[in-house]
């Protein structure tokens, strides 16, 4: 028996693999000594580790000396470890790109692209950033035609590039790792032509991605303006003697540096990140200043160089967050107030200058908001002609307390005389669409800006966002207000713009069963008035998977669902009696008899959204043999402004409800089976998760919930956004009713509507990923929900990730993560 235990090969669902990526790389569960593991396993195989090698022992078979098994893994799982972790392999290499640029061609035909591309190091546990070139020429019939640098070359250490305006240069960042200085490289075509380290004493890291990110080259591409963390503050410094006089931020060995005061931080994320302050730097000298007169307590980010005026100084443009009385953690959170604020930038005394630009006195020149009658203001961009500056605005999230809901657009005109004000009127441009009608425009929601945006006529901004569960194209004009989806509408893929080659589009495609693609776009007739756009796949070496996975995902289909609602109550606004969608991806022949296992995979947020776009860890468990239905139940982003507002308030209920008339949807259209459901979400949908197999305790075979919601009234007093948890329970009235010392009362509200309030209905076997560096979801939360599951002998199984913050997305952790899934996912669901 034993033997035949371990004997058990990958043949029951045995995948002819090709050779891994990593060829060396030994079995990663095996390789993992920093993951804490505790396993609970009431009904765990009678063969524990220790008794199955004295076990071998007796039944007289060559034993030999037998290795323990890792924490966690027993013989039974062992197997399926080792087959799932090679297929999770393929997938995990699958490079993504993240952005592109497009420079004039030397000779003069076409033009050149570089495409960022990334792609984790699972043995380094750090992401791979390469760039990848191309040369862009345009044959007849409009066809387009890429030719590839034969190989990416790595960016070792580099943080961020940003290439000149005209594209005769590039920025090059390294921050440093510790205390070093910050490296600034300018590059011309064939050289490094200029290298400057700015001390920590001028300022920290330079900030290279989420809000406050903004690197901006002027006009004649001399100087860059940039947000970095400010210098370390001094800290108090003892002696032998006691307290030293004076500040110093000098290391001594005859001295020890105290801690001085505690400062707020931005949340999850921003651990031990300074506040980001604003610099510019002289790239012919290498001084590098930073931008005075703005108050120490704005933090700021996404600058910008206004438009020169002619004998007049230079103003930047940039976002600024004020701290009030105390900082809220603002990843994925849009209900921050935030304005667009201009200030003079800094002079360099040098010879280019004019006379009247070396007056110095930039501290006694106001810092003026441009956006002070709304509540939220960012991603400015300026028209290319300089005469209006349009930006985006989440002032329905920061009036309603809702962490991300339907942005707007806006303009404000741009004053040629450079005299600016701060009552300056702002024009509606996209408004907030508040019932999405069916098929039509259904508002924006998380829309990225390229930092040149702008179509050749000057007023047609290029941008992608969100519409249903699809990620979309979409041309605005930013005179007419006119919106168009551009990306095919005939298909149920997820589109981005990654750069515009003047008047076309480079951008990426993606579905469930489709790895990226670059595409090429362009409007087929310029002349006539029609806004219809071509698409052109462009075969790339990015576009490739292994013949495995491209096998697997072959076999694959998908369809994006409308769900009905049942029962909708007169007091539901229009927008949320609307159905709302689901995406079901399953095997295009059935694999199992008579049906395949599903899993329900529910998005955080809750104002998120799952979208048809391809994601290495679905693919993976698509195809190991289950069926996925991802529910964007009503407050997903993508369906109008009505259907998102109306979750706020009923979380634990509408939610909960939602995804159960999703489930009996597919049941009765005869593509699943209800004795054969599991279900998996992360934060809000881990919250939901932890709902669903209390208020339906027979529905599923197995859940996974990773840095799940279980507990408001214990997630209040830890998280860095307790607001989030009095506007979910309360309603946008929970906006006011936000203190740090909640009531009794509240407490009681929290409690009542947690998943922990259903925790002794539980049966369901549950996996717990939990990342020990999560501020937004404390560890303690999902270690209490399981620590209560295993009181009552439910099947328990927690991985705790030591260095892992809200996502879980360092590689190795990630991979760890998804080869767990898998196995719990077989183990419950075969
Ligand atoms: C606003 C927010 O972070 N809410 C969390 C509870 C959550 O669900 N987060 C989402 C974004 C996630 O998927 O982590």
């Amino acid at each position: 028996m034993a033997s035949a235990l371990l004997s058990k090969t990958t043949s029951d669902w045995c995948f002819n693999l090709l050779r891994p990526r990593y060829p060396s790389l030994p079995p990663p569960i095996l390789s993992h000594p920093p993951t804490l593991l505790l396993t609970w396993r009431p009904f765990r195989s009678f063969f524990s580790t220790k008794r199955l090698s004295t076990f071998l022992a007796m039944d007289g078979s060559k034993a030999g000396p037998l290795k323990e098994l890792p924490l966690g893994i027993d013989a039974t799982t062992e197997e399926e470890y080792a087959s799932q972790s090679r297929l999770l392999q393929e997938f995990t290499s699958i490079s993504s790109i993240d952005k592109a640029w497009i420079f004039k061609s030397d000779s003069g035909i076409g033009s050149q692209a570089m495409f960022s591309i990334s792609q984790p190091n699972l043995l380094a546990n750090k992401g791979k950033k390469f760039i990848l070139s191309s040369h862009i020429s345009r044959g007849s019939n409009n066809s387009v035609n890429f030719q590839w640098a034969p190989f990416p070359i790595e960016m070792t250490g580099v943080s961020v590039i940003v290439p000149s305006p005209s594209g005769a240069k590039l920025l090059v960042v390294r921050n440093p790792e510790n205390e070093s200085p910050c490296q600034f490289e300018i590059w011309g075509r064939a050289q490094v032509e200029k290298e400057f380290h700015i001390p920590q004493s001028v300022h920290g890291s330079v900030y290279a991605d989420g809000w406050f990110q903004g690197i901006s080259w002027n006009s004649d591409e001399t100087l860059i303006a940039y947000v970095a963390e400010e210098p370390s503050p001094s800290k108090p410094t003892f002696t032998g003697q006691g307290y030293k006089k004076g500040s110093s931020t000098e290391k001594d060995f005859g001295n020890w540096k105290g801690q001085g005061d505690w400062k707020e931080e931005w949340g999850e994320t921003y651990a031990g990140k300074r506040q980001p302050a604003l610099f510019v730097i002289n790239i012919n000298s290498g001084e590098a200043q930073a931008v005075k007169g703005i108050e120490k307590s704005l933090s700021v980010g996404q600058v910008v160089w206004a438009p020169p005026v002619r004998g007049s100084h230079q103003y930047l443009v940039f976002v600024g967050w004020s701290e009030g009385t105390r900082k809220l953690g603002i990843k994925y959170c849009f209900n921050r107030p935030c304005a667009l604020y201009a200030v003079r930038a800094p002079n360099f005394e040098s010879e280019a200058d004019g006379p009247e630009l070396k007056d110095n006195s930039t501290e006694d020149v106001p810092v003026i908001n441009l956006t002070q009658s709304i509540s939220s203001a960012f991603y400015p961009r300026f028209s290319p002609d300089g005469k209006f500056l349009s930006f985006l605005s989440a002032r329905s999230s920061v009036d309603s307390g809702a962490h991300s809901a339907t942005d707007s657009l806006h303009r404000i005109d741009w004053p040629i005389d450079g005299l600016l004000s701060s009552s300056a009127k702002i024009v509606d441009v996209v408004p907030v669409v508040m019932c999405a009608e069916d098929g039509s425009f259904p508002g924006l929601y998380w829309s990225s800006f390229l930092s040149n945006p702008w179509l050749s006529d000057g007023c047609t901004m290029i941008i992608t966002s969100i519409w249903g569960s699809c990620q979309v194209i979409l041309s605005v004009n930013v005179l007419s207000g006119e919106v168009i989806r551009i990306s095919p509408t005939d298909s149920n893929s997820s589109w981005s713009v990654l750069t515009l080659d003047g008047n076309n589009i480079v951008a990426v495609s993606s579905s469930p069963v489709d790895v990226p693609h670059i595409n090429y776009g362009y409007l087929v007739d310029k002349e006539s008035k029609s806004t219809a756009w071509s698409w052109q796949n462009v075969p790339s070496p990015t576009n490739e998977c292994s013949e495995k996975v491209k096998s697997l995902l072959s076999s694959l289909q998908f369809s994006i669902m409308k769900i009905p609602l049942r029962d909708v109550s007169d007091s539901v606004t229009k927008g949320a009696a609307k159905p709302f969608e689901a995406i079901f991806v399953s095997s295009k022949t059935k694999r199992n008899d008579p049906f395949d296992p599903l899993i329900v995979i529910l998005h955080g947020g809750p104002h998120a959204v799952s979208l048809s776009s391809f994601s290495k860890s679905l693919g993976f468990l698509s195809s190991i043999g289950f069926n996925l239905l991802l529910v964007n139940y009503r407050g997903s982003l993508g369906f109008g402004e009505e259907a998102l507002q109306s979750l706020l308030g009923k979380v634990g209920s509408q939610d909960v409800n939602d995804v159960l008339v999703a489930i009996d949807h597919v049941i009765d259209l005869g593509l699943a089976s209800p004795s054969k459901l599991a279900v998996l979400g992360g934060s809000h949908g881990g919250f939901l998760t932890t709902h669903l197999i209390g208020q339906a305790p027979d529905k599923f075979v197995a859940a996974v919930a990773r840095n799940p919601v279980c507990n408001l009234t214990l997630m209040v007093g830890t998280t860095d956004i307790p607001d989030w948890v009095y506007v979910e329970a309360y309603g946008s009235e929970g906006k006011n009713s936000f203190t740090d010392a909640p009531s009794a009362e509240h407490l009681t509200l929290f409690q009542s509507k947690s998943p922990i309030a259903h925790v002794s209905k539980v049966k369901t076997p549950t996996l717990f990923l939990l990342g020990a560096q999560d501020l937004r979801v404390p560890v303690s939360t999902g270690l209490q929900y399981a620590r209560a599951l295993k009181e009552k002998g439910v099947p328990v199984k927690v991985i705790v990730f030591p260095n892992d913050t809200h996502a879980i997305e360092r590689p190795q952790s990630d991979f760890e993560s998804f080869l767990n899934i898998g196995v719990w996912f077989k183990k419950y669901l075969s």
